[in-house]
């Protein structure tokens, strides 16, 4: 079936882009351009007739792009048509009234990679790719759609490839034990060090799937510290609401930036104290459980209020005398870190520098003063614990779990290897640990993972 799509975003544009994919691509735009089919691959300029009823439909730019060295590797069109909604919608309608179905999500890129023009990992990579917010998360999918993470797979795969041959030559030549032992014991040198390999990628923290989705900040404190001040000033936009009030936020409220590359989701939470209503206690709840699910805390409080407190340091007790309220800094994210944020700081009596200690970052989120500094903390966090430049090998779930069966697979391999089990069971977990590798790449049948991967494209992609 011939499929046709608006590849461009919906919405009036300058120029529209609709793309075609399928055997009649070369029959309808024939049609469409009243016979003169343009030369392949070149740009050309066309008068667009409706093919049965000879209506103009606009004046375009059309690419001829016979398969099968094009994306989808399929022969292919694509329209450049003046952006209108109505030019759009009268040209979709003649590809319709010809016999050509609109695409479904990520339709185009499911094509290309049944006829192999890229594999999962490489069609993960370009869904990125389009949903790529910063530069860092470009690069990262680029490397990704590039097949950086598709060779270092393929590299296990080789290797698992070897110790798998091993296995079954010791199979074949049963019945001569000396050749049969010699062959198995090849294959353990290569399962344990392919086990090492994937345990080392799997030793990341995280990093590849941190970047894609953003850096997650749980900005937590007492009620009225500025919290939902702070997100306001650091989004440069009125996101959440502002009271005088304590008790004001209730629901955790999302914030995405970008600070020199880097993804950041930033998540205000209600104020942490004794609540009486249902309602903030469940507000409380969620501010907590952002909290310990972040990869950073802004623990904040108000440097403006009398009450002496303390701040335990990292591993003791008590620590550095504190002025502010408290409740914040004591929260501690279960795998994150932790900054301590003071705020208020235009208000007098201004806190002395470092009577928070001097880790402290001192902000007025009214005033905008310290905001820069708190961001160059929070790249600085980023670029250390994130930014170590090679493109990361696991940038979803998906990976981590079937990287995590193969190394199972394996270590059972060798652990069976150690116990002198059955070469026929061997076999068994090697092909156990091909069959996640497989998974990963698309090698392998994956029909329930294409449907959930190609679904979250748009639409002409
Ligand atoms: N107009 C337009 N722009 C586009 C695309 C497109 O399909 N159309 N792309 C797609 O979404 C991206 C570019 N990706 C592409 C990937 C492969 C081929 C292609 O023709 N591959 C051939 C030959 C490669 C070559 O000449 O070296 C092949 O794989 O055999 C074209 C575009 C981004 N920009």
């Amino acid at each position: 079936m011939t499929i046709y799509a608006l590849s461009s975003g919906p919405g009036r544009a300058g120029i529209a882009v609709i793309r075609i994919s399928g055997r009649a691509s070369r029959k309808t735009l024939y049609a469409l351009c009243n016979g003169r089919l343009p030369a392949p691959r070149v740009s050309s300029f066309r008068r667009l007739r409706h093919p049965t009823s000879r209506e103009m439909l606009d004046e375009a730019m059309v690419l001829w792009l016979p398969g099968p060295a094009n994306f989808t590797g399929e022969d292919m069109a694509e329209l450049y048509v003046h952006g209108g909604r109505a030019v759009v919608t009268a040209v979709m309608n003649a590809l319709a009234d010809v016999g050509l179905r609109l695409a479904e999500p990520g339709e185009f890129t499911r094509r290309a990679f049944g006829n192999g023009k890229l594999d999962l990992t490489e069609a993960e990579g370009l869904a990125d790719l389009i949903n790529a917010d910063t530069e860092i998360q470009r690069r990262q999918a680029l490397a990704q759609h590039s097949g950086a993470m598709r060779a270092r797979y393929e590299k296990w795969w080789r290797t698992l490839l070897k110790a798998m041959a091993y296995v079954e030559a010791s199979l074949d030549f049963s019945d001569e034990a000396d050749i049969a032992d010699g062959a198995f014991k090849e294959a353990v040198p290569e399962a344990r060090s392919l086990a090492a390999e994937l345990e080392r990628a799997l030793a990341d923290g995280r990093r590849g799937e941190i970047l894609r989705e953003g850096i997650s900040v749980a900005i937590v404190g007492e009620p009225n510290v500025g919290k939902s001040s702070l997100l306001n000033a650091l989004a440069g936009r009125e996101a959440a609401i502002v009271y005088d009030e304590p008790g004001t936020t209730r629901d955790v409220i999302e914030v995405s930036l970008d600070l020199d590359g880097y993804p950041f989701v930033l998540r205000d939470t209600a104020g942490i104290r004794e609540a009486a209503s249902p309602v903030e206690q469940e507000g409380v709840r969620r501010a907590l459980a952002a909290a310990e699910a972040a990869d950073v805390v802004l623990a904040m409080v108000d440097g403006s209020c009398g009450d002496v407190g303390a701040v335990p340091a990292e591993g003791e007790a008590g620590g550095a005398p504190l002025r502010g309220s408290i409740a914040g800094a004591a929260i501690t994210p279960s795998s994150g870190v932790k900054l301590l944020v003071v705020n208020k700081v235009d208000l007098a009596p201004p806190p002395a520098p470092g009577s928070f200690g001097p880790e402290a970052i001192y902000i007025s989120a009214k005033t905008c003063l310290g905001l820069d500094a708190l961001k160059a903390a929070l790249v600085r966090f980023a670029s250390e614990s994130y930014g170590s430049g090679e493109a990361p090998t696991i940038t979803r779930v998906r990976h981590r779990q079937e990287i995590g069966r193969a190394r199972a697979a394996l270590v059972a391999f060798l652990d069976g290897a150690e116990a002198g089990e059955a070469p026929e069971l061997a076999a068994e977990h090697l092909r156990e640990a091909a069959d996640a590798l497989g998974r990963l790449t698309g090698r392998l049948d994956v029909e329930d993972v294409l449907g959930q991967i190609f679904g979250e494209f748009c639409v002409g992609k």
